[in-house]
């Protein structure tokens, strides 16, 4: 069984061996939190050609060296040759570096999961590597039931929280202002645009405090 984790990545040295379809997708989703990336390959996709150009990453036209893994936080071990990835990955569990192997699940210590974003709101789905195509189409149905709406929501329950943090001195009492504001259907005023029901409905459960 897996432990789940949300990783900050920001600035974080991250290395992903081999430039193609299954790096590019990994690259992206690396670039996206905001990690510094270094790409090691012969070869890369024209859109990591790109990001190479505009500067996002840092990339080594060559074959992977033993040893190259060495100071960095994250791993991906992204060639279509096994030997290769399994150099990598040998390289990073003798020092301790997180690394996920694409092609043998028993050389990863960790997954990437199938990822639904909505402003702060995140929902990661894995099938413990059982069928990386049933995560995806979760995702799929996921982000038609999680609307873009979840972006706002998220921003107004969140101010509102620090409000509360801020005015409400009591734990006990916090907590059940918090709970009543997650339940008073804050959603579907913003969900239909509904300012003045979203406004009524915030001050009735500040105020029952
Ligand atoms: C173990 C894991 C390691 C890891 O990569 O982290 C892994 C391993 C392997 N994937 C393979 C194949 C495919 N992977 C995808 C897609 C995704 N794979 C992802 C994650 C993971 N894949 C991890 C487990 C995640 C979990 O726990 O569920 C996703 C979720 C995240 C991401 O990669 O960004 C992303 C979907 C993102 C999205 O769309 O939301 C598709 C579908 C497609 O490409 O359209 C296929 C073809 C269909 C199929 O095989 O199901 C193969 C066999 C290759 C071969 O046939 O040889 C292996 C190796 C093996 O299983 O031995
Ligand atoms: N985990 C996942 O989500 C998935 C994993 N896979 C697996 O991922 C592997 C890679 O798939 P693709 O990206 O489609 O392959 P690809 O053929 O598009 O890319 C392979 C890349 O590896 C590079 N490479 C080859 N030798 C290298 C070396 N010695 N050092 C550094 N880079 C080197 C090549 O230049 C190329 O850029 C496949 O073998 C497949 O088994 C496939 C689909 C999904």
């Amino acid at each position: 069984m897996l432990y789940p984790l949300m990783l900050r990545l920001e600035g974080q040295p991250c290395l992903v061996v081999g430039g193609g379809q299954v790096a590019e997708r990994k690259i992206e989703s690396l670039l996206e939190v905001g990690a510094r990336v270094t790409v090691i390959s012969p070869e890369v996709t024209p859109a990591i050609q790109e990001w190479v150009q505009e500067g996002k990453l840092r990339s080594y036209l060559r074959g992977y060296q033993e040893g190259d893994a060495a100071g960095h936080f994250v791993v991906i071990a992204a060639t279509d040759v096994s030997e290769v990835n399994e150099m990598v990955a040998r390289d990073c569990f003798q020092r301790n570096i997180l690394i996920n192997t694409v092609d043998i699940p028993p050389l990863c210590n960790f997954y990437v999961p199938a990822v639904v974003r909505r402003g702060d709101l995140t929902i990661a789905i894995s099938t413990n590597g059982a069928s990386p195509a049933v995560a995806k189409r979760i995702r799929k149905k996921m982000e038609r039931e999680f609307g873009e709406e979840y972006g706002e929501y998220l921003q107004v329950m969140k101010s509102l929280r620090e409000q509360v943090l801020r005015e409400v001195s009591d734990p006990e009492m916090r907590k059940d202002i918090f709970e009543r504001l997650a339940d008073v259907g804050l959603l579907d005023c913003i969900k239909a645009g509904d300012e003045q029901g979203l406004k009524e409905r915030i001050a009735q459960c500040l105020s029952s405090s």
